[in-house]
């Protein structure tokens, strides 16, 4: 099986895709990912989907609304960041926008004066720390291993391919975990597992919609574990609404809830992402 997620090697997202796929390739975005699922580029794809301290990766919302894809597992871990660079001396602190937000306090507190810059993955702001030793990166702590890229080696470099660990555990919190989301064509959908996803579109607005979208799961005594609500993109206060649900789709009342919902939004649209179980990977 041939998995897809976010490159270069070591991130977060690639440690999770060991857990689903033997071979794996890396896009530069989360849009990209499920982009190559939906287009028959790839049999698997693995997002980030929601962080304990930083919330929901919205790009990865977006993008099971925009592209006609299942979700067929989950994959729980905890993120254990790590300050990596060349020495002591740095100026400016490269990542993914999502880990230097669960670093903040830590950034605040003992690098005040240093600028940060939002790069494509943890993994990306590793290679700008490697490159630059003005440059410190946040990621896994085992990136700090590793060869320059081809390219920029010379005979005398070796000792030189090694990043410092600064610091590790700098998460604002000891508990810090992601959940994944493993993507896949429309055609995997199962209706197995203890957990569903649905993309809700209403492409309406009146007193108590949300309330009765609510409802629909409330009746039917399934617990919801998750309500976001995103724009939709047409136009100012319009949205649609993602619900996650701890019961699959062969029980009944998922079922009946499904109905409702999609009468309710009957002028819009209602996608059932898949029901699937949860995995916890532990590095
Ligand atoms: O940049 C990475 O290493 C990723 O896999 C992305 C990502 C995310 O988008 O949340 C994954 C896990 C961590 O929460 C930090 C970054």
């Amino acid at each position: 099986m041939r998995a897809v997620t976010l490159g270069p090697a070591g991130t977060y997202s690639h440690r999770a895709a060991g857990a689903v796929a033997s071979e794996v390739d890396f896009r530069e975005s989360v849009s990209g990912i499920v982009e190559a699922v939906a287009t028959g580029g790839a049999d698997r794809g693995v997002i980030p989907i929601e962080n304990s301290i930083e919330g929901s990766v919205t790009e990865s919302l977006d993008a099971l609304a925009d592209y006609e894809v299942s979700v067929v597992r989950e994959i729980v871990t905890p993120i254990r960041h790590a300050l990596l660079a060349q020495g002591e001396e740095f100026t400016t602190v490269a990542s993914h926008s999502q880990a230097l937000a669960q670093c903040r306090e830590y950034l605040d507190r003992e690098h005040p004066d240093a600028e940060m810059e939002p790069v494509a993955s943890t993994a990306r702001g590793v290679e700008r720390a490697r490159e630059d030793a003005s440059i410190a990166a946040i990621g896994h702590p085992e990136n700090a291993a590793g060869p320059r890229p081809a390219g920029s080696r010379t005979e005398s470099d070796d000792a030189g391919d090694d990043l410092r660990v600064l610091a590790e555990d700098i998460q604002d919190r000891t508990s810090n975990a992601t959940r994944f989301l493993v993507v896949a064509p429309v055609d995997a959908r199962s209706e197995a597992g203890g957990k569903s996803s649905f993309v809700v579109y209403p492409s309406m607005n009146y007193p108590g919609l949300l309330l009765e979208l609510l409802e629909a799961f409330a009746d039917e005594d399934i617990n919801l574990s998750r309500v976001e609500s995103r724009p939709s993109g047409e136009r100012l206060g319009d949205y649609l609404f993602h619900f996650d649900c701890e019961t699959g789709m062969y029980e009944e009342r998922t079922q009946r809830a499904l109905e409702r919902i999609e009468a309710i939004a009957e002028k819009g649209w209602v996608r059932w992402l898949g029901s699937y179980d949860t995995e916890h990977v532990l590095e």
